[in-house]
């Protein structure tokens, strides 16, 4: 029994030779698996193969080769079972002016085939907190409420597995703060969910489970914990009591400043002690107002593995 909500074998895309420019292979023979009940994370920078990833998923891009399972359903031979366990809320806001949310959201229903006395238009309404603008034009929404109104498209026919494509992408905190709300209620309901961020300090708050994906390629695949075990990366800031004229230096230390005048010295913890930095920093001169140690963070982890390419 396949347990995994999404299992992706050999995946690869390579998008056609244009007028203007040459053959892309942008999915480079990717593996994958996403486990049930996970909220996993995919980053990975600009062009790095996200979006053909989820819309291959969607159904939206046909794959050049490879095997994708969805919920068990391999995409080739079921291709309706397979479709009708996964929604997507895509990136753009491609709404129909004309619709109102609830006729948006019964036109999706009738789209997916869910029979009408199986619809739950008035609870995802109330969910996305669109029952007052039910009736209201989509052209009358605001940018807010119609990215709400994708993620209730996204739900009509009740998916085993739900993708959101950068779903916080510039909306404001009190928008990022309800989707967030949402998506953790749909989690604990067991839905998995899959979601592709910029922002990493959102995976790192949102996502049991990461990717990392570059060039095509997945460079990583772990829990989000033992992705930052990975760095023994340390930082330690020191706000000196003067401005700094001279950088301390040493083995293993690699100092630089700050804009607003705090030394920032990172180092490997298992390779230079605390005190060896803190010798350094005398070494050069600076007298300590404060000082404190960061652990790596995502970003750091994200920058070491994508750095290379
Ligand atoms: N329709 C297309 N035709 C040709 N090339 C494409 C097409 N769509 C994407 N690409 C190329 O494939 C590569 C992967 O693009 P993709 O959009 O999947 O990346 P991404 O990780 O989603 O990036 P972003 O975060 O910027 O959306 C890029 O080099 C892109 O230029």
């Amino acid at each position: 029994m396949n347990t995994a909500a999404i299992e992706i074998r050999g995946l690869r895309k390579v998008y056609a030779a244009q007028k203007n420019s040459a053959a892309k292979e942008a999915l480079k023979g990717v593996d994958l698996s996403v486990p049930r009940g996970s909220v996993f994370g995919l980053l990975g920078p600009n062009g790095a193969g996200k979006s053909t990833m989820i819309n291959i998923l969607a159904g939206l891009v046909r794959k050049t080769s490879g095997a994708v399972s969805i919920w068990g359903f391999d995409q080739d031979e079921n291709p309706r079972q397979s479709r009708a366990a996964i929604g997507v809320m895509p990136q753009e806001l491609n709404l129909d002016p004309f619709f109102t949310p609830r006729g948006a959201l019964e036109v999706q229903a009738g789209l997916y085939g869910v029979p009408k006395h199986e619809r739950h238009s008035d609870e995802i309404l109330r969910m996305i907190g669109l029952q007052d603008k039910a009736e209201a034009y989509a052209r009358t929404l605001s940018g807010g409420m119609r990215r709400r109104l994708l993620l209730g498209k996204a739900l009509v026919h009740r998916p085993s597995v739900l993708v959101l494509d950068e779903p916080t992408a510039g909306v404001d905190i009190e928008l990022r703060q309800m989707l967030w709300e949402n998506i953790r209620k749909l989690n604990a309901q067991g839905m998995t969910i899959i979601l592709t961020t910029h922002y990493l300090e959102e995976a790192e708050e949102m996502c049991d489970e990461i990717a990392i994906i570059n060039q095509g390629q997945v460079v990583a695949r772990d829990s989000k914990s033992s992705l930052l075990g990975r760095l023994d990366a340390k930082a330690m800031v020191v706000q000196p009591a003067a401005p700094v004229t001279a950088l301390p230096q040493g083995e293993g230390i690699e100092a630089a400043l700050r804009d607003d005048g705090a030394v920032v010295l990172r180092y490997r913890s298992q390779v230079t002690s605390a005190e060896e930095v803190l010798a350094a920093v005398h070494a050069a001169g600076i007298s300590i107002r404060d000082v404190k140690t960061e652990e790596a963070d995502l970003e750091d982890v994200f920058l070491s593995l994508t750095k290379s390419a």
